[in-house]
């Protein structure tokens, strides 16, 4: 099976072209090829597929097997396999990519004759419990329509949560610990398995340096801590935005590089960070 590695700020993948496979069980296939001893090593594996409504399809499969909604970091990556290797022309200036959020846009940026980044629509975030989903006591979420700093308590911790939902769902807090003192490998699965998320969440801590940037990490449902995640940056810009804590736009800089995040409150996130091979 051929396959090419990339990353976006070192959130990696495994792609396999897979418009003329057959069927598999594409998320034991994601396990075993994610595994850094036993496989090729990655957060997971990414399937370039046919559509009939964009210019292609795009599947993600987390390490642990699960199927995601939607992956930022991947999809940049994606848009530039397909065009580095003329199965969309670069004559077009932009890649459509069907998913399960729904059809997203691609605009590379090149150095050269090579993309190394990209801007992507990440679609309207979404917020009402039922849309993340979050199940809550109704006294709580009844006609709510956005849940910010809602309290849980994940082993020794008392954390305020705002939901987000970019197609998939995220947790976001905010604290003043500097991140990189999180114990998020012990927490991070407390909260990603919270009996209050029916499809589990994606778990992300931030600090807020300045109204234009926010330090984070990532505990993303189904791969664990990852070097970046591009719709969990998504989520921390527009939770940050929502709280009053930034605004228009913001760098988030995780440990793997700086994505950056515009929201006016209102219509479609745009993602836009680094795009490159994994060597
Ligand atoms: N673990 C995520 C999918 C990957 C998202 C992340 N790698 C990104 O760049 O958005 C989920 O199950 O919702």
């Amino acid at each position: 099976m051929e396959f090419t590695k990339m990353h976006g700020a070192g959130n990696d993948y495994v792609y396999v072209d897979a418009r003329a496979m057959p069927e598999h069980d594409w998320g034991q296939l994601s396990q075993a090829i994610s595994d850094r001893h036993f496989g090729v090593g990655s957060d997971g594996l990414i399937l370039v597929m046919d559509s009939d409504v964009a210019d292609l399809k795009m599947r993600m499969f987390n390490v642990d097997g699960s199927e995601g909604e939607m992956c930022g970091n991947g999809i940049r990556c994606f848009a530039k396999y397909a065009i580095e290797r003329g199965i969309v022309p670069r004559s077009v200036g932009e890649v459509t990519i069907d998913t399960m959020a729904g059809v997203r846009t691609v605009v590379p940026r090149y150095d050269g004759s090579e993309i190394n980044a990209a801007r992507v629509s990440m679609g309207k975030p979404r917020f009402a419990p039922s849309d993340i989903p979050v199940n809550l006591d109704p006294a709580i979420s009844l006609n709510r329509q956005t849940i910010i700093n809602y309290a849980i308590h994940p082993g020794d911790f008392r954390l305020f949560l705002t939901f987000v939902s970019m197609g998939n769902p995220h947790a976001v807090t905010f604290i003043d610990q500097p991140v990189e003192e999180f114990p998020l490998h012990n927490i991070g699965p407390l909260v990603e398995r919270h009996p209050i998320f029916p499809k589990r969440v994606n778990f992300e801590v931030v600090n807020i340096r300045d109204d234009g940037n926010l330090d984070a990490r990532v505990w993303e449902r189904g791969s664990g801590e990852t070097m970046a995640c591009g719709t969990g940056a998504c989520a921390i810009g527009v939770a940050s935005r929502l709280l009053g804590h930034t605004g228009d736009r913001v760098a988030v800089h995780l440990p793997g590089g700086t994505l950056t995040i515009d929201w006016d409150g209102t219509d479609e996130v745009y993602l836009e960070g680094p795009a490159g091979r994994g060597f």
